[in-house]
C-alpha cells in the first residue's frame, strides 16, 4: 500500500472532461493528477490529493464503459481513495443506451451503494440545470446545438427523462428551491427521494453557491456523478475533516520550447466559432474529410501543408465541420466510422507533428483527445494553470519529451481561444 494516500478517485468518460475536474480541484487546492487508462495493477500511486482517471468511455459499447469504469474504480480504491466522482459531460453527452445511467449503476453496485447525486451543471461555461431541464446558455440542451452532435445528440433536455433511459433505477428531482434552502435542507430532499427508492436525484444548479451546497450536502456521499462543477465543494469538505492541508492554487508548469499547433475535431458551435476567429490571426487548414474520406492521404495532405509553416507560427488544422457536412459524411460511411476515420487521421497527424518537433499542442474534442492523447502514449498529465474555465494547460508526462497539452472541451472556451492559448503558456 502506498504511505500516501489520495482522499478523491474520480473516473472521466472522456479525456477533456478528465482535466476539466482536475483543474476545478486544482483551483480549489487540491494536488490532482490525470492518469490516461486504466491503470495496471504496478502503476505507482502519484502522490496527489484527487487522481482522475481517463478513459474513452463515453461512446464505446455499454460493456465496454462499464468494465473499463469498474476496474478504474477498483484500482481507485485500491489506492486508498474514500470518496468516488463518475465525471461525465456538462452537456450529458450520452445516447438512450448509455454510458451515463449503465456506468453510474455499476459503480454504485461495485461500490455497494443505492443512491447517487447526478448534476452536470456548470454555470462558469453556461451550463445550468433548473426544474431538472439542462439548459447551455439562454438555450434548452435540444436547442443548443448539441441536438446536431456527431455522436451523441441530445434531443431532449429533461435530464429526469434522459437518465431514465439509461437505468433501471427510479431517477427524481431535487429542485432548486430545495438547493437554495441549504445544505440542511438539500440532504433531507436527497434523503426522501432515497426512502422512495430513487436510485438517483438530478439536482438543480444555477450558480456557483448552489454548487458549494451540493458539494456539502454530498460530503458523506460515497459516489457523486456529474460535471467538474459540482466538484467545487468537495476539497473544502476533506479540509473540514483535516484530511487536507490548505494549499493555494496548484499547477505551475515548466516552460517547454517547440513549435505549436492545435488539432481541432470537435463540432461544436464553440470550436467552429473558434476555427472562424482563429482565420483572422493563424494560418488554418480546414481539411476537407467529405471530399478525400481517406485517411493515409489527408495525414499526408496535413502534413505537406504543415511542413512549410511549422517553424514560424501555430498552425490550426481543423476536421471540424458544420451539421450538414458532418451528416453527409455520416450517411457516405456510417456514424462511427466516420468519427473513427476523423480522429485517425488527427492522431496520425498529432504523432507525425510531435516527431517534427512540436512540443505545444492545443486539441478541440474529447474524443479527439482521447485519440491524440493515446497515440502519443502519454500516461500521465500534470495539470498547469487555466486558458478558460475548464481548460488548463497540462504537462504530458510518460512520453519521453515533455510536451505542453492544452485539451478542450469542445463547446468550452472563448472566441479566440486558439490565440490565447499561446498567449498564456506556462
Ligand atoms: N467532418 C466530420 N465529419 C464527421 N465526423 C467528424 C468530423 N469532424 C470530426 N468528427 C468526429 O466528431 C467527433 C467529435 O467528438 P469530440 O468528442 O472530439 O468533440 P466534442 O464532442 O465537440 O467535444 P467534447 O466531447 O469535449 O464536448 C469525433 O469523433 C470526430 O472524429
Ligand atoms: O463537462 C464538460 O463539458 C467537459 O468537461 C467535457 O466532458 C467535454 O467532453
Amino acid at each position: 500500500m502506498p504511505d500516501h494516500k489520495p482522499l478523491l478517485g474520480c473516473v472521466a468518460d472522456d479525456f477533456t472532461g478528465a482535466t476539466d475536474l482536475a483543474s476545478m480541484l486544482v483551483r480549489n487546492g487540491m494536488r490532482a493528477v490525470q492518469l490516461i487508462g486504466v491503470p495496471g495493477g504496478d502503476t505507482p500511486v502519484p502522490e496527489a490529493d484527487a487522481i482522475i482517471v481517463a478513459l474513452k468511455s463515453r461512446t464505446s459499447p455499454v460493456a465496454e464503459a462499464v468494465a473499463q469504469s469498474t476496474a478504474a474504480l477498483r484500482w481507485l480504491r485500491e489506492a486508498g481513495c474514500q470518496q468516488f466522482f463518475f465525471k461525465y459531460c456538462s452537456t450529458f453527452d450520452s445516447t438512450d443506451e448509455g454510458n451515463i445511467g449503465p456506468v453510474a449503476d455499476a459503480l454504485l453496485r461495485e461500490l455497494g451503494d443505492d443512491f447517487a447525486l447526478a448534476c452536470p451543471a456548470f454555470p462558469a461555461n453556461g451550463r445550468s440545470v433548473y426544474q431538472g431541464h439542462l439548459f447551455v446558455g439562454t438555450r434548452l440542451l435540444n436547442e443548443s446545438g448539441m441536438e446536431h452532435h456527431p455522436l451523441t445528440p441530445m434531443r431532449d433536455a429533461d435530464l429526469v427523462r434522459v437518465l431514465g433511459r439509461q437505468t433501471e433505477g427510479k431517477v427524481g428531482l431535487v429542485p432548486t428551491a430545495r438547493v437554495q434552502a441549504g445544505v440542511a435542507a438539500m440532504r433531507e430532499a436527497m434523503a426522501a427521494l432515497r426512502t422512495e427508492g430513487h436510485r438517483y436525484a438530478i439536482v438543480d444548479a444555477v450558480s456557483d453557491s448552489d454548487l458549494r451546497v451540493i458539494g456539502e450536502a454530498a460530503a458523506e456521499h460515497r459516489l457523486l456523478t456529474g460535471g467538474s462543477g459540482i466538484a467545487m465543494g468537495l476539497p473544502e469538505n476533506f479540509r473540514r475533516q483535516g484530511l487536507l492541508p490548505t494549499r493555494g492554487e496548484a499547477g505551475e508548469l515548466p516552460a517547454v520550447e517547440g513549435p505549436a499547433a492545435v488539432l481541432a475535431g470537435s463540432c461544436s458551435r464553440a470550436t467552429l466559432a473558434q476555427i472562424a476567429a482563429a482565420r483572422e490571426s493563424l494560418e488554418v487548414l480546414e481539411l476537407d474529410v467529405l471530399a478525400t474520406p481517406e485517411a493515409g492521404a489527408l495525414t499526408q495532405q496535413a502534413l505537406d501543408w504543415a511542413a512549410t509553416r511549422l517553424a514560424t507560427q501555430p498552425i490550426v488544422i481543423a476536421a471540424s465541420a458544420p451539421p450538414e457536412k458532418v451528416a453527409a459524411l455520416q450517411e457516405k460511411l456510417g456514424r462511427d466510422a466516420a468519427g473513427a476515420l476523423v480522429e485517425e487521421v488527427l492522431a496520425g497527424v498529432a504523432e507525425a507533428l510531435v516527431g517534427r518537433g512540436v512540443r505545444r499542442l492545443v486539441v478541440a474534442g474529447g474524443e479527439t483527445s482521447g485519440a491524440v492523447v493515446s497515440r502519443l502514449g502519454v500516461r500521465q498529465l500534470r495539470i498547469g494553470a487555466e486558458i478558460d474555465p475548464g481548460v488548463p494547460w497540462t504537462l504530458a508526462e510518460g512520453h519521453g519529451e515533455e510536451i505542453l497539452l492544452a485539451l478542450k472541451s469542445g463547446n468550452f472556451g472563448g472566441r479566440d481561444f486558439f490565440r490565447e492559448a499561446f498567449r498564456k503558456l506556462p
